[in-house]
């Protein structure tokens, strides 16, 4: 049977274009299908690009990108010298206006490039009617279209559980927060995951009283235990509360206060973020009418291929579930696309790296120390503090640290840590090198331009070496 496009792809985030732009250049005809109205997801308009944006905003305005020196709070600071440019108030339409600029920015060149690419777009809800076929729902009318083959990228949202009052006005959820049009005074956030962690040290920097709640004894539990009780201070230093609850019992609003009752204790504040989690946007799908049951944690089971149980039908991104990141769901889309027309690819990197942008950043590639600990690896570590770098001290980042673990008998670089200015640049070069199979002296034997950020690979790798 003759179908109309050889590719339909559902969605139009970092997983949906680049399985699009890989199937342009198999010279394939491609349908995308967008109910949002414009293109770029939630990666766009809603998650990476926004929060990112308000981030660097933030550090630009009130110029917090270089603080760090000091060995007074931000609080102390401003309390002893208002006048300081990071003690100014920055009002919640500044930011606005960065992050609407660079999303509309983003939006021009993604739509520059479809159109150039001849790309077809079609703006509404798609639904199975059967394999192939999909009915779409725009703004105006109603249209079937058929595909060869066909690519579920339609991501994820916020979780909002039913007990949860969540009205985007005193409690919100990720993507409200955007809009929410204030800078509160105090602010309760529920979840110490990326999301809450990020937006936590972000509004705090903008001298927002934060306190971050999570069930876990520190916020963001995967990262390695050093770095996390790095930031843990950091942010404590920074404005940012951290307290261990159990068990959310409830959230609730009055009036223009949100409280949040945990298993011992009641907390209020202006305004209270939850951020427990995502979950896959699969409901107006209709996945039972071409076949597709979901797994029992609500994503759209795949195998190695991304390929769905019906043999034709593919699924990247968000709406499979772990990692859930923007990065992983870019690549992800393009094999799908190599898989489904039968093109030679490699198979998705069993090593990737997580960046999270908190305030200092973060990021991460490899083994953390608690996995060397639970695999029985005789593992050892090399670490530099910024402040022994030229590099840190002119850009005042004295609280930053890398740190390498490594195999104590073979040398073999079994995880990179990075905290601080440009971690989730520099942490690409420890990627390259466990990717490589380079040994941790490898490191000292390279010239690295100085003063860099980077350097810090060569000293922190002198110092593991020395430990050999
Ligand atoms: C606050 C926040 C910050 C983040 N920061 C980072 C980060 O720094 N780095 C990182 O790597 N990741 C980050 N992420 C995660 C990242 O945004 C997601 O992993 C990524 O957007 C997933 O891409 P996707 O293509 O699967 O889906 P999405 O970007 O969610 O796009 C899915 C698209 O499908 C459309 N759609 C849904 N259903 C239908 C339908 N039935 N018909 C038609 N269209 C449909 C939606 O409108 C949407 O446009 C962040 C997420 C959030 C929420
Ligand atoms: N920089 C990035 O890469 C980035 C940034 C933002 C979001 N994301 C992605 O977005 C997704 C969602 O992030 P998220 O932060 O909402 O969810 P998450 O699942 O990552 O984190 C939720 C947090 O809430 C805690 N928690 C869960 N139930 C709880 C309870 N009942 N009481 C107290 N604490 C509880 C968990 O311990 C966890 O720390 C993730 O997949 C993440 O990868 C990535």
């Amino acid at each position: 049977m003759a179908y109309q496009y050889d590719l339909i792809v559902i969605g139009s985030g970092p997983a949906g274009l680049n399985a699009a732009l890989e199937a342009v250049k198999l010279g394939k005809k491609i349908l995308v299908v967008e109910e949002m109205g414009f293109e770029g997801g939630n990666y766009l308009h809603n998650g990476t690009i926004p929060s990112k944006t308000l981030r660097e905003a933030v550090l630009k305005l009130t110029g917090k990108g270089s603080i760090l020196t000091s060995t007074l709070s931000v609080q102390e600071q401003c309390a002893q010298e208002p006048s300081l440019d990071h003690c100014q108030q920055v009002s919640f339409e500044d930011l606005e206006r960065e992050v609407t600029s660079v999303i509309r920015f983003g939006l021009t060149n993604i739509t520059r490039q479809l159109s150039a690419l001849g790309v077809e777009v079609l703006t509404g809800s798609a639904r199975f009617i059967n394999a192939h076929t999909l009915e779409v729902r725009g703004p105006q009318q109603r249209s079937a279209v058929t595909g060869d083959t066909i690519l579920i990228a339609t991501g994820s949202r916020p979780r909002t559980p039913q007990d949860i009052p969540i009205d985007n006005e005193v409690i919100f959820e990720s993507t409200g927060l955007l809009r929410a049009g204030r800078i509160p005074k105090t602010m309760i956030v529920i979840g110490g995951g990326v999301i809450g962690t990020e937006y936590a040290t972000i509004f705090a920097a903008l001298g927002t009283k934060v306190l971050l709640l999570d069930r876990n004894q520190r916020p963001l539990q995967f990262l390695d235990e050093e770095i996390g009780e790095t930031l843990t201070s950091i942010m404590g230093e920074n404005g940012v509360g951290f307290a261990h609850a159990e068990q959310i019992v409830s959230v609730r609003r009055d009036g223009d206060t949100g409280i949040v009752q945990t298993e011992h204790q009641t907390y209020q504040a202006d305004l209270v973020l939850y951020a427990l989690g995502r979950v896959a946007n699969t409901e107006s799908l209709k996945l039972e009418n071409a076949g597709i049951a979901l797994n029992d944690r609500g994503y759209i089971p795949v195998n190695d291929l991304y390929q769905t149980e019906v043999r034709h039908i593919f699924a990247t991104g968000d709406v499979i579930g772990w990692p859930s990141l923007a990065s992983t769901s870019a690549l992800q889309g393009q094999m799908a696309v190599r898989f489904a027309f039968r093109t030679p690819t490699t198979p998705f990197p069993t090593v990737f790296p997580y960046g999270v942008y908190t305030i200092p950043e973060i990021s991460m590639v490899g083994m953390t120390t608690q996995e060397c600990v639970a695999r029985g690896f005789q593992y050892n570590c090399g670490r530099v503090r910024f402040s022994d770098l030229p590099r840190g001290i002119i850009s005042s980042d004295i609280q930053g640290m890398l740190k390498i673990l490594f195999h104590q008998d073979t040398g073999e670089i079994l995880g990179v840590h990075v905290i601080g200015t440009a971690a989730t640049e520099i942490i690409h070069t420890g990627y390259m090198a466990i990717l490589a199979n380079k040994k941790i002296d490898h490191f000292p034997a390279m010239v690295f331009n100085t003063p860099t950020f980077s350097e810090a690979y060569r000293i922190a790798a002198i110092d593991g070496c020395a430990k050999r």
